[in-house]
This record gives structure tokens, C-alpha cells and sequence, in this order.
């Protein structure tokens, strides 16, 4: 596992306290489920062996990570590979087969059914591909319900409620009934919805994925303005790469139950831990995850005060855009100082793979990956520069008033 750099939301070398600490943590089904954690024999099995061995799937196999406070955490994976599962661990919507698991530092296995209960309420609330509407009320409704079911009084959770519809885009739909909207601005009903509980934490299963392509990348600004404006903790899953890249502050790269690779969109594109995450990462358009900090060396005394300026966390493309048009090196400047010069050569060498240092990496993470489709397929490989839609049905997903807001369910 990949030590993840500083994200942006923490102060300068300070690091932010995690909200969710996760430690060893064990997700297994099947017969007599904590043998296999508590046998160092079993727990080495691949997911075949352990299946023939003792009938059990082990969906998360001893996983350690820290969701840090304001950060986009995004988990990605190919379908199987246990997004579901962990990020449903987290609030005990699935029970745990064992380790450690707290949020702001409270033991949350350890907590009672009301405790629990007002974690999925207040503390984290999820929000789902199926978005759960109540069909026969309306929008303004759908978003109260969250606040109506903690007993909040009407008129006030009408006023919470018109704030956050406007909020997510969605003025002057108030009265409408999910039946009458779309299917992106449903999930913005289920979005808005969330939100109206004021979380400490959004976990997000896949909300995307059965939107067309040029809504589900509405949706994506959306997410994106909504953390850049509330700095609100947001846990998303996807099996997207260009999803991760474009949202993920911090990716986690499941394979079998394990996180292969946990770092910003840079370290995972820049440095991949093995070979299943460079076959997964290898049609990503490098130049538009990586920044000029990895392409950058010392300035001349020349250099240093010549040619066009860039930020350390510009992209190598923009870079690549500032220095054809200059027809010399670019300055790397931060804060109004000289830190280093990108030329040509170098920038080619972090297109071409052969050059860059990912480890060198600071900024938010985030990726802004443009017109690219790296989108994974559900055969278990990573589509090649596909313009692969995303997995699921490309209608847009219809109510599902199973899955109510509150939704505290236990699953397993
Ligand atoms: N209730 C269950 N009983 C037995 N096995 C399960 C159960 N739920 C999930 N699994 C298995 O655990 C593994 C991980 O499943 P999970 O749904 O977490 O994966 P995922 O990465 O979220 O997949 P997808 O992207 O398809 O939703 C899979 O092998 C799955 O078959």
C-alpha cells in the first residue's frame, strides 16, 4: 500500500483527524465466517481455495485505511472486488467479521442498535444508485423525509428542505413527484435528500452509474462543487477509473477483497504499487492526472526569471499547452516564487511514462481527467481506451421505495 500525500483540506503539514479509522478489518460470508480471519492458513487462501475449503467468499480480507475529515475518499474496483461490502461495514449496515472500526474516534462495534441508528441518521448518510423515492411524495417531501423521520418539526424541515433542493439545482421542481423528473434529477432528489440530515459523512454507492454519460458527468460537477463549497467527508464507491480520477482526493484500488493501492489520482496513475494496477491505469491520459511538480527540476538563474509561469499543480497538458506556445521552458511558481522549470523533454518523458516521480505529487489529488474513457469493463479487464458506458442499465433508474432515506436495514 502506497503512502497517500497530504490532502488539500488538511493545514500545511498538518494531518487531518481521520473520520472513519479503519484497522484489520475482515468482511466474510459463509459458514462458521471467523474461523478464516482467525486462521493465518485460511486468511492465505485465494478467494478460490477458500471457497472450495471451507464454502465462505471472504469480500473484505483484512483492510486498513483512515478516511480523513474533508476529503473525496473514493473506493474503486472491478465489480466482486468488495466496494459494497466495505463501505456498508462502515455504518454496520453489514456486519463486520472482525478488526477495528471507529468513527471520530468511537468505537462504532461497540456501539447499541440507538447508537447505531443515529450514526446512519445523522452521522453518515448514504446515498444510492436506486434512489429510494417516495413515489407519491413530493420533492420537497422526498428531501424532508430524512428530517421528518428524526422528528423534525414541519415547517422547519420545509425550510431545510427548499434550502437544499435549491442547493443541488432542483428550484422550482419542489412540487413535483419523482415520476416527473429524470433520472439525474432524481438522484439529485436522493442527493439533496442526504444532505438535508446535514451529515458529518456522504457515502456514496455508485450513484452514477445507471445515469447517461453526459448527465453522470453533471452530477460528477455537482459532487465536486458540493465539496468544494461545504468541504463536507465524502466516501464514493465506483468501478470507474475516470469517476475515481476526476472525484477521488484519495483512491483505494480494490482487487478480491484487498486494497492493492491506496494514493491520490497521481500516485495510482505515476507509481502503481504492481501489474494489475498499471494494466488498470495504462490508458489513463497521463498528462491530465499528472502535475508539473513531477516533470520539474532546479531553475537557472536564467531560467528563473524567464518564460511563461505555471502552478505546482498545474497539469503536465496545461504545461505542455504553456510552453508550445512560449517555445521555451515554463516556470513552476508558487506563491509568487520560482520553485523549479519544466521543459519539453521533460514533460514528453511524463506522457511518454518514462519520466515523472508521482511520489513528488502535493495539490488536492484530484485528477482532471477531460474527454478520456477509462472506464472499466465488466468482463474483470479494464477497458482499453474505450468509450465504454458506464456498467448498469443506461435507463434511468426508477424509485425503489424499499430503500428509504434512513435506510438502517442490517443487512448481514
Ligand atoms: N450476502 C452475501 N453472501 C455471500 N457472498 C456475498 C454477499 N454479498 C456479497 N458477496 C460476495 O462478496 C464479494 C464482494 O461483493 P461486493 O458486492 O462487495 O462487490 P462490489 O465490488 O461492490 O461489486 P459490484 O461493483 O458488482 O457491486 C463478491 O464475491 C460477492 O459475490
Amino acid at each position: 500500500m502506497s503512502a497517500a500525500a497530504p490532502v488539500s483540506s488538511a493545514a500545511p503539514g498538518v494531518a487531518a483527524a481521520p473520520v472513519f479509522s479503519v484497522d484489520g478489518l475482515w468482511k466474510v460470508f459463509g459458514p462458521k465466517a471467523e474461523r478464516v480471519p482467525a486462521d493465518p492458513e485460511l486468511a492465505a487462501l485465494t478467494p478460490a481455495e477458500l471457497r472450495s475449503r471451507t464454502g465462505c467468499t471472504a469480500a473484505v480480507r483484512n483492510v486498513s485505511f483512515d478516511v480523513r475529515k474533508g476529503e473525496v475518499f473514493v473506493v474503486m474496483g472491478l465489480s466482486g472486488s468488495g466496494k459494497s461490502t466495505l463501505v456498508r461495514c462502515l455504518t454496520r449496515l453489514i456486519e463486520p467479521t472482525s478488526g477495528g472500526l471507529a468513527i471520530d474516534g468511537e468505537d462504532v462495534l461497540a456501539m447499541d442498535k440507538t447508537r447505531l441508528r443515529e450514526l446512519r441518521r445523522h452521522r453518515a448518510a448514504m446515498v444510492f444508485q436506486h434512489f429510494g423515492l417516495l413515489p407519491h411524495r413530493t420533492v420537497l417531501d422526498n428531501v424532508a423525509y430524512g428530517l421528518e423521520i428524526q422528528g423534525v418539526g414541519k415547517a422547519e424541515r420545509r425550510a431545510k428542505a427548499a434550502e437544499v433542493v435549491a442547493k443541488v439545482g432542483l428550484e422550482g421542481m419542489e412540487q413535483r413527484r419523482p415520476g416527473q423528473l429524470s433520472g439525474g434529477q432524481q438522484q439529485r432528489v436522493g442527493l439533496a435528500r442526504a444532505l438535508a440530515v446535514d451529515p458529518e459523512v456522504l457515502l456514496f454507492d455508485e450513484p452514477f452509474s445507471a445515469l447517461d454519460p453526459l448527465i453522470r458527468r453533471d452530477m460528477q460537477e455537482e459532487v465536486i462543487r458540493l465539496h468544494r463549497e461545504e468541504g463536507r467527508t465524502m466516501v464514493f464507491i465506483t468501478h470507474d477509473l475516470n469517476e475515481a480520477l476526476r472525484l477521488g482526493e484519495r483512491i483505494a484500488l480494490m482487487r478480491d477483497g484487498r486494497i492493492v493501492q491506496l494514493g491520490t489520482p497521481e500516485e495510482i496513475v505515476g507509481s502503481p504499487a504492481d501489474d494489475y494496477v498499471r494494466e488498470f491505469v495504462r490508458d489513463v491520459p497521463r498528462e491530465q492526472v499528472m502535475t508539473v511538480r513531477t516533470a520539474m527540476r532546479t531553475a537557472s538563474a536564467e531560467e528563473a526569471g524567464n518564460g511563461p509561469a505555471v502552478a505546482p499543480d498545474a497539469t503536465v497538458s496545461e504545461a505542455i499547452e504553456a510552453v508550445a506556445r512560449a517555445g521555451c521552458a515554463a516556470r513552476v511558481v508558487d506563491s509568487g516564487r520560482c520553485v523549479g522549470v519544466v521543459d519539453s523533454g521533460a514533460l514528453l518523458g511524463v506522457v511518454a511514462g518514462v519520466g515523472g516521480d508521482a511520489n513528488a505529487a502535493v495539490g488536492d489529488g484530484r485528477a482532471s481527467v477531460g474527454g478520456s474513457q477509462a472506464a472499466v469493463g465488466d468482463d474483470g479487464a479494464p477497458a482499453r481506451g474505450s468509450q465504454a458506458p458506464a456498467r448498469g442499465s443506461q435507463a434511468p433508474a426508477k424509485a425503489d421505495p424499499g430503500l428509504a432515506a434512513g435506510d438502517d436495514e442490517e443487512v448481514a
